[in-house]
């Protein structure tokens, strides 16, 4: 370095323009190998791909970057991304030799797909107005409870065309509460409710504020009520109408579900010195430490659509868990060629059954709310050709800044979705989707249901997904090998 300075300094004097010439070639010297030590630097720790944050629409604000210089995790390439360490020990991060090079894939496709949905679609509006106009159209039905019912069938829970969507949802909002329950299993802390005309619902308390993130694995805390919120209106975006329908609403414990409680559910309440009525339910991790208190008259939460008896659940073990063991890697994080492995099992076959193809809409869900931990998936039971139900979505939402680029493992191993799915994305790009997102998410009771970071934060996963199965294309020769 102090080689190249001195020859410069040596003919400056010749003429002062030149002079300044070089002093700017000096300091961009300077400069390139400055940022090339920084990056060397910053590569040469931590552990490598496996969970990355990139800011794909603007540069990281000094908020976020003070976040993630707490983890030491940021990487330039092109851009600025984090990889969060927390996920798994560095080993395992080494061996994840399952997904690496098709991340690493789906990276060197994403300048290009950026490029190629720079701009909203022309015909993103028509749909929006159409999805919020089921939403804000009201008395349509006497008997809302009864159109859901008609509406649920193995494949589907809403039609595209909801007519008839808001009164069904103002009914889940706002219908008087018969009586109040504890949840029959699970881990998380829910209330069973029987709404005034029938209909069974699961209320689950607000956790978290908006703007709260979730620190540590990608499954790691309560679950978010308006994460549920903000999936169901993601679904019909998205036409996967597996969703149950989800709502917002306000309850208070004390006037609203202590006085029509079981007896197991009341045992549970207590009140505070300062007369806050609280309560912790039945879970696995329910527990007096982990009480939610109504403060006054309101307690926000979401209310979940039950499903209807002709369409009873039954779960299945999820091909791509994860092994919740930090020292155990899940098959798929190892083998490259997991999927293949996968679709010699009867109900994962290409030819015979929808399922995986069922998956690899999930597997898009999920990473656009960042839920990673569907390790068992639902189905109808009896029904082959059921589609995978996307209950419980309340893991989600847990970072704005960070991606959990594992989520896509399916499609990065199986490089195949539908081309109805895939057109719908591509409906959603450029900036369409946070905006869609918007739009529905106003008419929830509890606006504003996610901050404008998470907002974003789909936009920018969506563009990975997009690259994800671009990288696919050019592996596969042809989007033909890839569509179906
Ligand atoms: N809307 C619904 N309609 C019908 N059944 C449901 C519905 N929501 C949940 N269930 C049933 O209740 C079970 C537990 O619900 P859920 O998965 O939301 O609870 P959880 O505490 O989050 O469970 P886990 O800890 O396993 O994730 C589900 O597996 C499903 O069988
Ligand atoms: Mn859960």
């Amino acid at each position: 370095m102090r080689i190249v300075t001195s020859a410069l300094q040596h003919t400056a004097p010749r003429c002062k323009s030149m002079w300044w010439v070089q002093q700017a070639l000096v300091w961009l010297v300077l400069g390139a190998a400055f940022t090339a030590a920084l990056n060397f630097f910053l590569m040469s720790r931590g552990p490598p791909l496996a969970t990355i944050l990139s800011h794909l629409q603007s540069p990281p604000s000094s908020s976020s970057l003070e976040h993630h210089s707490l983890h030491q995790q940021v990487y330039l390439r092109g851009e600025v991304y984090a990889l969060r360490n927390s996920e798994y020990l560095n080993w395992n991060q080494k061996n994840r030799t399952g997904i690496t090079n098709a991340i690493h894939a789906l990276y060197d496709h994403l300048p290009g797909v950026k490029v190629r949905h720079r701009t909203p679609s022309p015909h993103l509006h028509s749909l929006i107005h159409t999805l919020r106009q089921d939403i804000t159209t009201r008395g349509v039905s006497s008997d809302p409870w009864d159109l859901a019912k008609k509406w649920a069938n193995p494949r589907s829970l809403v039609p595209g065309s909801a007519h008839g969507l808001g009164d069904v949802l103002g009914a889940l909002a706002t219908a008087p509460i018969i009586s109040s329950d504890v949840g029959h299993g699970g881990t998380q802390l829910k209330i069973f409710l029987l709404l005034k005309g029938g209909q069974r619902a699961v209320f689950k308390p607000i956790r978290y504020l908006r703007e709260e993130i979730i620190e540590g694995e990608i499954y790691d805390g309560a679950d978010r009520h308006n994460g549920e919120v903000a999936a169901f209106h993601l679904s019909r975006l998205l036409a996967l109408p597996t969703v149950p329908l989800a709502v917002g609403r306000w309850v208070s414990l004390r006037k609203h579900i202590l006085p029509v409680a079981s007896k197991e559910l009341a045992t549970t309440f207590f009140k505070m010195e300062g007369g806050e009525v609280c309560f912790y339910g039945v879970c696995y991790y329910c527990n007096k430490n982990e009480s939610v208190c109504d403060n006054g008259a309101t307690l926000e939460g979401v209310v979940t659509m039950w499903l209807p008896p002709h369409l009873p659940l039954t779960q299945l073990h999820h091909p791509w868990a994860r092994t919740y063991i930090r020292t155990k890697l899940a098959p798929w994080e190892e083998q490259p060629g997991y999927c293949e492995e996968v679709r010699q099992h009867v109900p994962y076959s290409w030819d015979k059954s929808p399922r995986l193809l069922d998956l690899m809409d999930a597997a898009v869900f999920d990473y656009l709310i960042q839920n990673g931990d569907r390790h068992h998936y639902s189905v109808i039971a009896g029904k082959l050709e059921s589609a995978v139900i996307l209950l419980d979505n309340g893991k989600s939402f847990g970072d704005a800044e960070v991606d959990h680029l594992d989520i896509l493992a399916p499609i990065l191993q199986c490089c195949r979705l539908r081309q109805t799915t895939y057109e719908r994305l591509l409906l959603l790009t450029g900036g369409g989707l946070s905006l869609a997102m918007q739009e529905l998410l106003n008419l929830d009771p509890l606006a504003p249901v996610l901050t404008r970071a998470h907002l974003l934060a789909l936009d920018r996963r969506l563009s990975h997904i997009l690259a994800a199965l671009s990288s696919c294309r050019e592996r596969l020769g042809g989007w033909h090998q890839v569509l179906f």
